[in-house]
């Protein structure tokens, strides 16, 4: 199992760990490193300890690094920028933009609820990160406050955390989720999918931003997940409910964007910053093409391998 260490040095040499990992969660683990030739910093994600003992390493360390290729290919102010890959010893780390700020989900929780205004600037922005991913046929299908991070002292969100990217050609998900912000799709093995799964999100995050924890009574989950609202009635309280300095356009808009079928709920992003008054004139040229995949920014290895090639072999890390 490999754990780096502050001070370490990976890559031979080219960058040093500093201090303890920035966080961890449920298969990643992400370190904050210098490259000393440069003097610029990164963050490295790889699996954590518990992915790199599982049975199944191998191949969560390809879908880690298909991952990534995806992402590689993207270049939108809002999204977390991806360098490249580099491998240590089994391991894989992904090479990241370092951004020195907090997620949402802290700036709320010390912040308490934001200004509509603010609360929107952020939303149009991880809004406008999201129309980009989709017209690249991709969604995000993890938007939540704590998947973005907001830049120290500007007011720019930057989504990072594309766990869960899936084309938007896939028809069966995994079911891996956040309650209260997935959609009631990702709760069915073949749901319907489309750019209406990220709006959910999306809405239950302003929702989220707009009333905080709201009157959120210990052990219950703010936004209520969309499987209680399904099967066991349990109402989702409209925002002003929380906070009366919403606008009823704002409240409407969030709960239009929060509906649970999928048929009923706002069909794009697009449609979703226009309802919430961001959008003043219509879009009238048509999206940009996606690239075709051989001009995507493929991802290049500094040790001259394969990445589509490799791994397979690999057997879990023992400690
Ligand atoms: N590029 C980055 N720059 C600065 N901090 C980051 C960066 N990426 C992640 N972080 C910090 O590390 C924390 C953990 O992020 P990470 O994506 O590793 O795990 P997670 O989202 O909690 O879990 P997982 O991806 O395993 O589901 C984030 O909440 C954020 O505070």
């Amino acid at each position: 199992m490999i754990i780096w260490q502050p001070g370490e040095e990976i890559n031979k040499g080219r960058f040093i760990i500093q201090g303890k990992p920035l966080g961890s969660g449920g298969f990643g683990i992400t370190y904050k490193a210098l490259e000393p030739n440069t003097g610029k910093l990164y963050a490295i994600k790889t699996l954590n300890s518990t992915m790199q003992l599982s049975e199944d390493f191998a191949e969560e360390q390809v879908k880690f690094i298909n991952e990534a290729l995806t992402i590689k290919g993207f270049d939108h102010k809002h999204i977390l920028k991806v360098h490249e890959v580099i491998q240590e010893g089994q391991l894989f780390g992904v090479v990241m933009e370092y951004i020195d700020g907090v997620t949402l989900f802290k700036y709320v929780q010390n912040q308490g609820q934001l200004s509509e205004s603010e609360a929107l600037l952020y939303i149009d922005q991880i809004g406008q990160a999201l129309e980009y991913i989709h017209n690249k046929g991709q969604l995000h299908r993890d938007i939540k406050p704590g998947n973005i991070l907001l830049r120290q002292n500007k007011q720019e969100a930057v989504l990072i955390d594309f766990g869960l990217t899936r084309s938007l050609a896939t028809k069966s998900m995994t079911n891996s989720l956040t309650e209260g912000y997935a959609p009631i799709e990702q709760y069915r093995r073949k749901g319907n999918f489309g750019s209406h799964t990220d709006v959910y999100a999306l809405a239950a995050t302003l929702y989220y931003l707009l009333t905080a924890d709201g009157l959120k009574q210990e052990g219950e989950i703010s936004p209520v997940p969309a499987t209680n609202r399904k099967y066991d009635d349990e109402p989702l309280p409209e925002p002003k409910h929380y906070n009366s300095r919403i606008s009823q356009r704002v409240n409407d808009a969030i709960l239009q964007g929060m509906e649970i079928e999928p048929e009923k709920r706002t069909a794009t992003v697009l449609k979703f910053r226009e309802s919430l008054g961001l959008v003043v004139q219509p879009r009238r040229t048509p999206p940009p093409n996606p690239l075709p995949a051989s001009e995507e920014g493929g991802l290049k290895s500094s040790c001259g391998m394969d990445y589509k090639k490799v791994l397979a072999a690999h057997q879990p890390l023992s400690g």
